[in-house]
C-alpha cells in the first residue's frame, strides 16, 4: 500500500510525499508520482500527529457525568461507583467514541489505564490507532485480590501479542494510595523481567503527598525509589506536588513524566512546574487524562494551555514556546513510549495529519506552528494518517454516526432501572 501526499506544506517548502507501508518513503520535489492512493495536499500542512501520553480512553463515558470536584471525592464517590458498572463491550464502546474523538483532532497514539484491557484493545485494533494499554492494578493493601490482579496481569500480558503490533502491553499500578507496597515492588520486578513500560499516577494532589509522608515517612518519589521502582521505564503520569529533590532523583533515574494540564486545573489538583522540570532534565509529554476531568480529548487544546499554564506560572511569557509545545505533543510522547515516530521524515513511521491552511483560524500564516497551538482547533484537521494507513479524510472517519448511536444505546443501558436482586423470577 503506498500514499502520495501531492503538493503540501511540509516547513515552509511545497514538496510530495511519498508513503510506503507504514513509513515515510521519499519526501522532496521530484518524487515518484504512482501510488495507490493519491491526496491533493494543496493548501494544507503536514505535521507529526499528537501522541496522548496519558489517558483513560472509555471514560468518555462519563464526559459530563461528575463535574466540579477535587479528585478523592470526584474519585470514591461518584467514579468508581460508575465504572463497577461497566462490563467489557461498555468499554469497548467508550473507547471506540474516544478513538473517534482523537483521530478527528489529529492524535494517532494514545497510552491508557483502564479497566477490561481487552475491550480497549478490541477497539484500538479496529480504529487504526497505535496505543500503549496498562493492564490495570489495584489491591487497596488486599493480599487476596493483590493475588488476582497479579494473575491477571499474566494472563493479559499472555494474550497480548495476539493483537496488532500497534498495541503495546504495559503495566498500570493505579497509584500509591490504591496498590500495596509489595505490588508495587512486584510489578516493577515484572516490568524488568519482561521490557516492558509502568505507568502510574504520582504526586497529583497534596493530599497524596501528605498521606504518603504520614504512612511511609517519605515523599512519593523517595517511596518508589525505596520500591526499586526508579527507572526509564517509569512514566508518571501528573507529578505535580514534587520539589526539588524529587525532581533530581526523577532525572537521575531517567524517569518521564506526563503533564495533564487541563485535569489538573479542572480537578484543581495543583500547578505542574514544566520550567523545573525541564530545568532538571525530566522528560516531559502531554496527555489529556480521561473525559471526566478535562472534558475532551483535543491535544490542539491542551498544548495551548499547557503553554499558557507555563507562561503564568513561571511569570515568564518565554516559557514552553508554541514549538516546545508542538514537541511536547508529538515527538516526546512517540519516544515515551519507544515509537519510531513524532517526526515527518524518511523512514519515521507515517503518522501524519494535513492541517487546512485555509481555516479561518490559521489566517493569515505568519507563523504555521504558532497558529497551531494558540489559534487552531481540531476543526483546522483535515486529514488523520496512522501507521500508513488514512484513518481520516477531509473531516470525516469511516462509521461515526454508527459509533455515537451505539454509545447512545450504551449509555440508556447503563442508566436504565435495574431489577431488585435476587428474585429476578417473581
Ligand atoms: C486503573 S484504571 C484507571 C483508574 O484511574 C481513574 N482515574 C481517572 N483519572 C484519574 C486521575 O486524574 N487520578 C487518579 N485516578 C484517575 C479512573 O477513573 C480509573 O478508575
Ligand atoms: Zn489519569
Amino acid at each position: 500500500m503506498s500514499i502520495l501526499i501531492k503538493k503540501v506544506r511540509l516547513n515552509g517548502e511545497l514538496v510530495d510525499v511519498l508513503i510506503k507501508g507504514n513509513r515515510f518513503d521519499s519526501i522532496g520535489t521530484d518524487v515518484d508520482s504512482s501510488a495507490d492512493v493519491v491526496i491533493d495536499g494543496l493548501g494544507k500542512a503536514i505535521l507529526p500527529s499528537f501522541h496522548n501520553a496519558h489517558t483513560h480512553a472509555a471514560m468518555t463515558l462519563m464526559r459530563g457525568y461528575a463535574d466540579d470536584m477535587e479528585l478523592h471525592t470526584w474519585l470514591a464517590d461518584h467514579i468508581w461507583p460508575f465504572e463497577a458498572r461497566l462490563g467489557e463491550d461498555d468499554i469497548y464502546w467508550g473507547a471506540k467514541l474516544a478513538c473517534l474523538e482523537m483521530i478527528k483532532s489529529g492524535t494517532t497514539f494514545f497510552a491508557d489505564m483502564y479497566w477490561h484491557w481487552k475491550g480497549t484493545a478490541r477497539a484500538v485494533t479496529e480504529m487504526g490507532m497505535r496505543a500503549a494499554l496498562s493492564a490495570a492494578f489495584f489491591d487497596f493493601d488486599d493480599p487476596a485480590r493483590a493475588e488476582t490482579m497479579k494473575r491477571q496481569v499474566m494472563d493479559l500480558h499472555a494474550v497480548s501479542a495476539a493483537f496488532p503490533d500497534r498495541i503495546q502491553f504495559i503495566l498500570g499500578p493505579h497509584a500509591i494510595y490504591t496498590v500495596s507496597s509489595d505490588s508495587l515492588r512486584w510489578l516493577g520486578e515484572y516490568a524488568n523481567r519482561h521490557g516492558l513500560l509502568v505507568h502510574l499516577h504520582l504526586s497529583e494532589t497534596q493530599k497524596e503527598v501528605e498521606d504518603c509522608l504520614a504512612k511511609h515517612g517519605k515523599r512519593p518519589v523517595e517511596y518508589l525509589h525505596e520500591l526499586g521502582l526508579l527507572a526509564p521505564n517509569l512514566i508518571l503520569a501528573h507529578a505535580v506536588w514534587m520539589n526539588g529533590t524529587e525532581m533530581e532523583l526523577l532525572a537521575r533515574h531517567g524517569v518521564q513524566v506526563v503533564h495533564c494540564p487541563v485535569s489538573n486545573m479542572k480537578l484543581c489538583s495543583g500547578q505542574f512546574d514544566h520550567v523545573a522540570m525541564k530545568a532538571h532534565g525530566v522528560t516531559v509529554a502531554l496527555g489529556t487524562d480521561g473525559c471526566s476531568s478535562n472534558n475532551n480529548l483535543d491535544m490542539i487544546e491542551e498544548m495551548k494551555i499547557a503553554s499558557l499554564l507555563a507562561k503564568v506560572t513561571s511569570m515568564d511569557p518565554t516559557a514552553m514556546p508554541a514549538q516546545e509545545a508542538l514537541d511536547t505533543a508529538t515527538l516526546n510522547g512517540a519516544r515515551m513510549y519507544g515509537l519510531d515516530a513524532g517526526r515527518i521524515a524518511s523512514g519515521k513511521l507515517a503518522d501524519c495529519i494535513l492541517v487546512n491552511l485555509e481555516h479561518v483560524r490559521m489566517v493569515p500564516g505568519h507563523h504555521l506552528v504558532s497558529n497551531l497551538v494558540y489559534s487552531a482547533n481540531s476543526s483546522c484537521v483535515d486529514t488523520t494518517i496512522c501507521d500508513g494507513r488514512v484513518l481520516m479524510l477531509g473531516g470525516k472517519v469511516e462509521g461515526e454516526e454508527e459509533i455515537l448511536a451505539q454509545v447512545r444505546a450504551t449509555l440508556a443501558r447503563l442508566n436504565a432501572p435495574r431489577e431488585p436482586e435476587g428474585d429476578a423470577c417473581s
